[in-house]
C-alpha cells in the first residue's frame, strides 16, 4: 500500500535495441529516458554485447540479447535492489527484470501496458524480433537456453494486460491458452506489482515518438492509470521501453512525458 512506497532505489539503464525489428532511433531514445529515470535512483547501465550472430533458438541477434539478459541479472542480483525503475530500450529488457523482481517479491503482479501483446515464442514470432516474446518468457516460455537463468515464471493469474490492440496468431494463441487477461477496474491490486509501460499503446497523435505506432491511449489517461495502480499498489517495478525519437527535438519532448509518467507512480 501507499505508506510502504519508496522511491525507487535503483534504475537500471538498459539500451538494449537488438529485440527490436526496427531499431534505428531506439538507442536515441534510450539514453534520453536513462537521462530522465536517473534523476529518480542512482543509476546502473547494462552494457551492449557485440555479440553479432544473426540468429539462433529462433531469436535474431541471439548472442547479444542472451549476454545482455545475463549482464542485466547480475547486475540486478549485486545492486540487492528492492524497487527497480528501468529504462529500456526494446520491450525485452524487462524478462530479467521481472524475473529478479518475482523472486524477491513473492506473489508479484505484473501489469503489461502494451498495444501489442508481445507473446510470441521463438516457434510462433514471425520476425524473431524478441521483444515480441517478453510476455512468453516471463510466463515459462523462454527460449531453451534462456530458461536453467530464470526463476519461478509469472502466475498467468496475476497477470494483466492494458491498451493490447495487436497480435500476432501466437501471441493470441498464448493469451487464450494462458487466459490472460485485462486490466479493469475490478481487478484486485493488492501487494507487490510491477508495471511494463511501453510508450507504443500511447495515441500516435499525442506521442508519435516509437518504432510501432500502433497505441489509443491518451496521455493523460495513462498517467490516470498509472496514478490509480500507485495509489492501489505496491509498485515495486517500472520499466519504461521503446522509446525511438528520430533527432533530439523529438528525444526533449518525449523525455518530458516520460518524466510525467514516473511521478505518477513516484508521487501519486
Ligand atoms: N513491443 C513491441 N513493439 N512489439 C512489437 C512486436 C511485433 C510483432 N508481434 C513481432 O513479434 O515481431
Amino acid at each position: 500500500m501507499q505508506s510502504s512506497q519508496g522511491p525507487f532505489d535503483l534504475n537500471l539503464a538498459f539500451p538494449q535495441w537488438q529485440g527490436s525489428g526496427r531499431h534505428q532511433n531506439l538507442p536515441r531514445g534510450a539514453a534520453a529516458a536513462a537521462a530522465v529515470c536517473g534523476q529518480y535512483a542512482p543509476q546502473s547501465l547494462v552494457p551492449l554485447s557485440d555479440g553479432n550472430a544473426e540468429s539462433a533458438h529462433g531469436v535474431r541477434r541471439w548472442e547479444a540479447v542472451f549476454a545482455q539478459f545475463r549482464s542485466a541479472q547480475e547486475i540486478l542480483a549485486r545492486s540487492g535492489a528492492k524497487r527497480v525503475l528501468t529504462a529500456g530500450g526494446d520491450c525485452a529488457v524487462d524478462v530479467a527484470v521481472i524475473d529478479y523482481l518475482n523472486g524477491i517479491h513473492p506473489g508479484l503482479r505484473v501489469i503489461w501496458i502494451d498495444a501489442h501483446l508481445d507473446a510470441n515464442t521463438p516457434a510462433t514470432s514471425p520476425s524473431g524480433n524478441f521483444h515480441g516474446m517478453p510476455v512468453s518468457a516471463i510466463l515459462g516460455r523462454a527460449p531453451e537456453p534462456m530458461r536453467p537463468f530464470l526463476g519461478a515464471s509469472i502466475d498467468p493469474a496475476r497477470f494483466r494486460y492494458f491498451g493490447i490492440r495487436i497480435g500476432d496468431d501466437g501471441d493470441w494463441a498464448l493469451q487464450r491458452e494462458l487466459d490472460l487477461k485485462v486490466l479493469d477496474s475490478e481487478t484486485p491490486l493488492d501487494g507487490p506489482v510491477h508495471i511494463h509501460f511501453d510508450l507504443d499503446v500511447l495515441d500516435p497523435h499525442e506521442f508519435p515518438y516509437v518504432a510501432y505506432p500502433e497505441g489509443g491511449l491518451g496521455i493523460e489517461d495513462a498517467i490516470a492509470l498509472l496514478g490509480r495502480i500507485a495509489r492501489e499498489a505496491d509498485v515495486v517495478g517500472l520499466t519504461v521501453t521503446e522509446f525511438a525519437p528520430s533527432d533530439e527535438e523529438e528525444a526533449r519532448e518525449g523525455s518530458k512525458v516520460i518524466a510525467r509518467l514516473c511521478e505518477a507512480v513516484i508521487n501519486p
